[in-house]
């Protein structure tokens, strides 16, 4: 028999810098190549390479389904050298323990009569926020309500997409992805395959500087004194030196934009992004159509029932107060959190590092409800397939096995997690102005 190829961890790792040809992952001590044509051929595109000389069997876990172990071995180059194989922290192996009892359990199971209420209720806020439109257009009240509840609307869509996105729902993985087109697209405006390529990069690698793109907010906010790295390179120090300095009271404004932000970015990237990049072509056309008629609904609505100035007024409330109710929950889930380099992160155990740089918010209706069910946001980066319906099933176990393993787990109330977030904007801020702005 023709003896296996091995690898050592150097050789591995090597292949993370730019300068290599081949980018090498590591699953269950077997030694895979994703170079090359892979981001192409991959349904997750170039999240993988959020992976490169890494043990990815963490987040290989968490994305794939048990089908993907046959295409697996096209891209197998051989073993860890046995001398050097490491072996799965106890941590993680218990957490694997858990997932085999949740499953055994049905928990991964999704109630289909919750997410068609939740269908329901969104196309009803949404219906509200028109009819609103059409009876008491003509009063500015009339016309703020509508839009506030617009934004509503987008921010549910937006936690729904969510869980559309991750499979949660559908065993279907393209039953899924529709649903996200519609959800996400149609009603919310926010491209599926771009939010995918950012989101599951983050979740594959969370709080880490340089590859989670959500910490990488300079020169808006600076998250931690890894972002700080970045200000020399700034071509306006003197804005950035502005917004850094005043953050902590700057930050809450800052939110406002993300909307607008991520909506123009949905629409760059179904733009400029080489089309071999999405899931196939057909896929490609559904999203850039299903991004013009989100615009193309709202605009109508915004400008037939309104006059130019009322509606131009319509669409920044809408998007101002969308913005800052997505984004204080974003925010919420891991800002202020620890933040690792990428040389730290490769020491921390895939699932230690989802609970360490997760922050979870005190469950009740509103907090539940408000947050999509982000507020179990540990138990989400530990599963991201478990329907948000049963995250309270899951938190304690997974309480009483961080505190078995000394793993830091954080739950607060929302109030105190924007306390905590205002606090390390303002660390971040006296400490830039300590070393950067002399
Ligand atoms: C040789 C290694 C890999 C192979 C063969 C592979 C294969 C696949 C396949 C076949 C799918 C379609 C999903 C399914 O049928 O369940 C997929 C999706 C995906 N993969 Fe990989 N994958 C690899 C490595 C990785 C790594 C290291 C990551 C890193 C985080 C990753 C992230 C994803 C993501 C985010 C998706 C999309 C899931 C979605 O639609 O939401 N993959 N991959």
């Amino acid at each position: 028999m023709p003896s296996v190829p091995t690898f050592t961890w150097s050789q591995v790792e090597a292949s993370n810098s730019d300068l290599s040809k081949d980018k090498l992952i590591v699953i269950n001590d077997k030694v895979y190549s994703i170079g090359g044509d892979f981001v192409y051929w991959h349904p997750g595109g170039k999240v993988a390479l959020s992976q490169t000389g890494r043990d990815a069997t963490g987040a290989f876990d968490q994305f794939h389904s048990e089908s993907v172990q046959e295409v697996l071995s096209d891209f197998y180059l051989g073993d860890i050298a046995p001398t050097e194989r490491r072996e799965a922290s106890s941590f993680r192996k218990d957490i694997e323990k858990l997932q085999n009892e949740f499953q055994k359990a049905g928990l991964f199971e999704a109630s289909k009569i919750y997410y068609f209420f939740k269908v329901l209720f969104n196309i009803s806020l949404w219906a509200a926020a028109v009819s609103i439109l059409h009876i008491f257009g003509h009063n500015t009240y009339g016309v703020l309500i509508s839009a506030s509840i617009l934004a509503i609307f987008w921010q549910q869509c937006g936690w729904l997409a969510h869980d559309f996105l991750h499979h949660q729902v559908f065993k279907n993985r393209t039953l899924n992805n529709y649903m996200g087109i519609f959800v996400g697209n149609i009603c919310q405006g926010f491209s599926v395959s771009w939010w995918k390529n950012k989101h599951c990069t983050h979740h594959s690698m969370p709080n880490v500087h340089l590859i989670d793109t959500d910490i990488d907010t300079m020169p808006f906010l600076a998250w931690s004194e890894h972002a700080l790295e970045f200000f020399n390179d700034l071509t306006d120090k003197q804005a950035a030196k502005f917004l850094v300095s005043y953050q902590p009271i700057l930050y809450f404004p800052i939110l406002t934009l993300a909307r607008l932000s991520w909506a123009f970015a949905s629409i760059i990237y179904c733009i400029t992004t080489p089309s071999t990049l999405f899931e196939t072509s057909i896929f490609l056309f559904v999203e850039r159509f299903s991004l013009l008629m989100h615009w193309g609904w709202y605009l109508f609505i915004s400008f037939y029932y309104l006059s130019p100035m009322m509606a131009i007024v319509y669409i920044f409330v809408s998007q101002a107060i969308c913005g800052f109710l997505l984004a204080i929950v974003f925010s919420i889930n891991h800002n202020g959190m620890p933040i690792l380099d990428t040389k730290e992160a490769s020491k921390v155990d895939f699932y230690e590092m989802q609970v360490m740089t997760g922050r979870d918010v005190t469950s009740n209706i509103f907090n539940d409800w408000f947050t999509g069910g982000l507020n179990y946001q540990i138990e989400h980066h530990i599963w991201p397939t478990l329907p948000r319906h049963n995250f309270h099933l899951v938190t304690e176990k997974v309480q009483s096995l961080c505190k078995k393993h000394n793993v830091p787990y954080h739950s607060t109330s929302l109030v105190n997690g924007v306390n905590e977030i205002i606090q390390r904007l303002d660390k971040i801020s006296k400490l830039a102005k300590k070393t950067k702005f002399q």
